[in-house]
């Protein structure tokens, strides 16, 4: 609704007080962003109450969140859309030893194909990426790379649904972490760049062991 009818919202403003409820920050995604900018533009009051983001949640696992550099979106791939325009991101952010943090893909409401073609609507079920997929794919599009900004044996963090009583996270290379059962969503993934000795510290205790870690 905010992608395609944010008018209504705005509209709305005209004689009610409308309240806008996100996950996360307000300011962790460019559409809400780009629904303040509108209202500006029409001179309605915008009022903002800050929330804890994974954009900072993420601090948790003890990389300081100065040193991370451009944040990625990793899609699903299907059979024929296979976009890798993160890679540069995450090669650029590795040059100057960055960390990456990289979102994973949600599909919500997605309708199914049947219901495309015939006009009824019916939804395909809700999809998260794991940590798993999300790997399996950063590697998929290194295989044809002469020389990989990352490779299987690249240092990362999973975390899964962070700021929950079951919150779980693991440190360890990118094969390690392939084989860890991270669990119900959300999950999100940080390559890591180049550690100071205090966030390799804190990493210690995320250290993917024969056991899982919490
Ligand atoms: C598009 S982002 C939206 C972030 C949100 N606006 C915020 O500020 O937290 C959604 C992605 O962030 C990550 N994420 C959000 N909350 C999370 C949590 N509690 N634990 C792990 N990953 C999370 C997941 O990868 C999820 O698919």
């Amino acid at each position: 609704m905010v992608e395609e009818k944010a008018d209504e919202i705005l509209s709305e403003a005209d004689h009610a007080h409308v309240a806008f409820l996100v996950v996360g920050d307000p300011f962790g995604a460019t559409t809400h962003t780009d629904l303040v900018v509108r209202a500006k533009k029409m001179a309605i009051e915008v009022k903002v109450v800050h929330n804890a983001s994974v954009m900072n949640a993420i601090g948790v696992c003890g990389l300081q969140l100065y040193r991370y550099g451009e944040t990625v979106s990793i899609p699903f791939f299907t059979e024929t859309w296979r976009p890798d325009s993160f890679y540069e991101k995450i090669q650029r952010n590795l040059s100057m030893g960055l960390h990456t943090l990289c979102l994973l893909d949600i599909r919500v409401k997605e309708p199914t194909l049947e219901s495309l073609c015939r006009g009824r609507k019916a939804y395909e079920p809700p999809r998260y990426m794991t940590i798993n997929t999300a790997i399996e794919q950063l590697l998929e599009i290194v295989q044809a790379r002469e020389e990989p900004a990352y490779t299987e044996d690249t240092e990362c963090v999973g975390l899964a649904r962070l700021g929950s009583e079951d919150q779980m996270i693991v440190a360890g290379t990118m094969k390690q972490l392939q084989m860890v059962d991270f669990g119900a969503p959300l999950h999100c993934l940080v390559i890591t760049g180049q550690t100071h000795p205090v966030e390799e510290e804190m990493l210690y205790f995320y250290r993917c062991r024969t056991s899982i870690q919490h």
